[in-house]
């Protein structure tokens, strides 16, 4: 290409770089509008609110929808999710606690869902989001749900059963862990890998194979166990891109997890209900009697009325031995007519019957 075609494409490109700025920047004004309007229509004590994640995903969806290409949608998408959160930021920016410390997974996928535009404050466990949440020191937590490979992320279920907590969000990450070292890591001789239990388990082949001998070392989060590597001389971490970016540390071998399509659902926890979309999932929690065909009488109604299971998960009660609580995801708004019967049809089998949530799928 000779260099007057380059010349002239890159005043092309900086002709439409002005345009994309002035655009950018009247959409920013716009919501700014919304923010005024939002705050002029409150009732008197009324607090607003600013983030509206059904309104996000409408957002999202059309982008992917009119998007024509060359970019692919997902990362048109992406770039939307960016412009939208330093929007919001401008009408109020959003406060978030995520399962840290910084460089997990949770991050990224706060990041994912909300984007940048966020103040983030990474706390030690499961149990401290809830509760950060339910005191009102953040807007909303970011938890671990289920893994693809590992199933059940037991500490969230179980930290449902103990806070009252409304679901406003998911969203699904795919996770690559990588062998990580520290520049002083004599590599001829680990002698301990540090990771959290659930990467160990999603890497157990990989490691069963590669290093059968040396001890594995389950910690908090891999990104505790980067943390950790980079002041040992024989020990390597399991971790993900973050965390290796955040600790500089080396990478001595790439996507070891055992599956390929190793995947994270993660939830947004908070106060606020989201009205449907049109394009919505519900979590509720139901603890039945114990008696026989109990599960069948559960699950029944959805089948009648045609709804989705997306996943049902038991967990101990709590109140008593060998007694159970079902997690189900199904389909469906709370307020939509067919899903609203079920849950009444449901309650009146149930000893208790709670809806966590209701929220857009994942677009993202
Ligand atoms: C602008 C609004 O407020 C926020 C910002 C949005 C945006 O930038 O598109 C969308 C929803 C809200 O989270 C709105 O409610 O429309």
């Amino acid at each position: 290409m000779s260099e007057q075609e380059l010349k002239a494409l890159r005043l092309r490109i900086d002709a439409l770089d002005e345009k994309v700025l002035e655009l950018i920047s009247e959409r920013a004004r716009c919501a700014q509008e919304v923010a005024r309007v939002k705050m002029a229509s409150l009732a008197e004590g009324e607090v607003p609110v600013f983030y509206r994640p059904e309104r996000e995903a409408q957002v999202l969806k059309r982008v992917m929808e009119r998007n024509q290409g060359p970019l692919g949608n997902e990362e048109m998408a992406r770039l939307f999710r960016e412009i939208m959160s330093s929007c919001l930021a401008l009408e109020q920016p959003l406060k978030v606690a995520y399962l840290g410390p910084e460089g997990t997974f949770t991050q990224a996928a706060a990041m994912k869902h909300f984007g940048h535009a966020v103040i983030s404050k990474p706390m030690a466990a499961i149990d401290e989001v809830f509760r950060e949440v339910a005191a009102g020191a953040v807007n909303f937590g970011v938890v671990p749900v289920e893994n693809s490979t590992e199933g059940a992320v037991n500490h969230t279920l179980d930290s449902f059963l103990e806070h009252d907590m409304v679901i406003c969000g998911e969203v699904e990450l795919r996770i690559h862990h990588h062998l990580l070292v520290g520049e002083n890591t004599k590599t001829d001789s680990i002698s301990r890998i540090y990771s959290h239990a659930q990467s160990l388990a999603q890497c157990r082949k990989w490691l069963d194979a590669h290093y059968p001998n040396v001890e594995r070392v389950a910690v908090s989060s891999n990104a505790e166990a980067a943390k950790r590597v980079k002041g040992e001389w024989n020990s390597a971490a399991i971790a993900g891109d973050m965390a290796a970016g955040l600790y500089g540390l080396t990478r001595l071998a790439e996507k070891i997890e055992d599956r390929p399509d190793n995947s994270t659902r993660f939830l947004m926890i908070g106060n606020q209900e989201v009205p449907p979309t049109g394009d919505d999932k519900t979590s509720i929690i139901v603890s039945m009697s114990n008696k026989p065909g109990a599960l069948h009488e559960l699950l029944v109604p959805f089948h009648d009325n045609g709804i989705d299971l997306t996943r049902i998960e038991t967990r101990p009660s709590r109140s008593g031995k060998w007694t159970y609580v079902f997690f189900i995801d199904f389909v469906g708004h709370h307020r939509d007519p067919l899903v609203k019967g079920v849950l009444e049809k449901i309650s009146q089998e149930a000893v208790a019957l709670k809806v966590l949530g209701s929220y857009p799928k994942a677009v993202l």
